[in-house]
């Protein structure tokens, strides 16, 4: 199986966590655009959706989803997103596609943070994959000088501006064995609008693509 195939897997067996008459939480990338196609079958049986990208928020309108803002929304029973790494804690990296802050903020009001991800996600330790954070322009090489303080090799992200109109700094160099901590002391830096690590809240359920079929893991 190719790794699309993986992430189709996955995105169509979040299907069942989906509960009818409800709003449902939309992530961002590849694999939550597995989701998406998936919700739309159902799209007749739910309420709408929010979304934590203008990306994915296209996507859904496309499809003939109802795209709420968050703040109509007083109760979200699940938010569906894939990640760049999860460990076995269900914690997580995410921002790869620079969607990390509306992705935090959605899955902060889910109830239940359901992860999608191909078997490549998985690591015993975070940080192989480049940390992402958002980064307000004028601090950019403050943060990045902290960064560095902080044992990381911060690169900037070239010619992306965030859906906020922030920028991404991605740290490399970094073997995270405290991702509680690090998410804290990254996101107290002045000009950090968020980290992308997903450890303080991390996942409730994880479905895990392999090539024997799907892995549920649950808290
Ligand atoms: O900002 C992007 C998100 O955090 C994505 O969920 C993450 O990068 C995983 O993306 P993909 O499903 O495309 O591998």
């Amino acid at each position: 199986m190719t790794q699309d195939e993986l992430k189709k897997a996955v995105g169509w067996a979040a299907l069942k966590y989906v509960q009818p008459g409800t709003v449902v939480g939309v992530g961002t990338g590849s694999t939550a655009a597995h989701f998406i196609d998936a919700l739309a079958t159902v799209k007749h049986q739910i309420e709408g959706a929010v979304s934590s990208s203008e990306a994915s928020t296209l996507k859904l309108k496309a499809l003939g989803i109802p795209v709420f803002d968050l703040n109509e929304i007083d109760d979200l029973a699940i938010y569906v997103d894939g990640a760049d790494e999860i460990n076995p804690q269900m914690q997580m990296i995410k921002g790869g596609g620079a969607a990390l802050t509306r992705e935090k903020i959605v899955a902060a009001v889910a109830d239940k943070f359901i992860c999608i991800a191909d078997a490549s996600k998985e690591v015993d330790v975070l940080g192989r994959f480049p940390l992402p954070v958002e980064v307000i322009p004028m601090a950019r090489a403050y943060v990045a000088r902290e960064l560095v303080k902080l044992g990381g090799l911060p690169e900037y992200r070239q010619h992306v501006v965030t859906d906020n109109g922030n920028i991404i700094l991605d740290v490399h160099n970094l073997r995270i064995l405290d991702p509680s901590a690090l998410e804290k002391t990254i996101n107290a830096l002045p000009g950090v609008v968020t980290v992308g690590l997903f450890a303080t809240r991390g996942a409730d359920i994880a479905l895990i693509g392999t090539p024997d079929g799907v892995k549920t893991i649950e808290k």
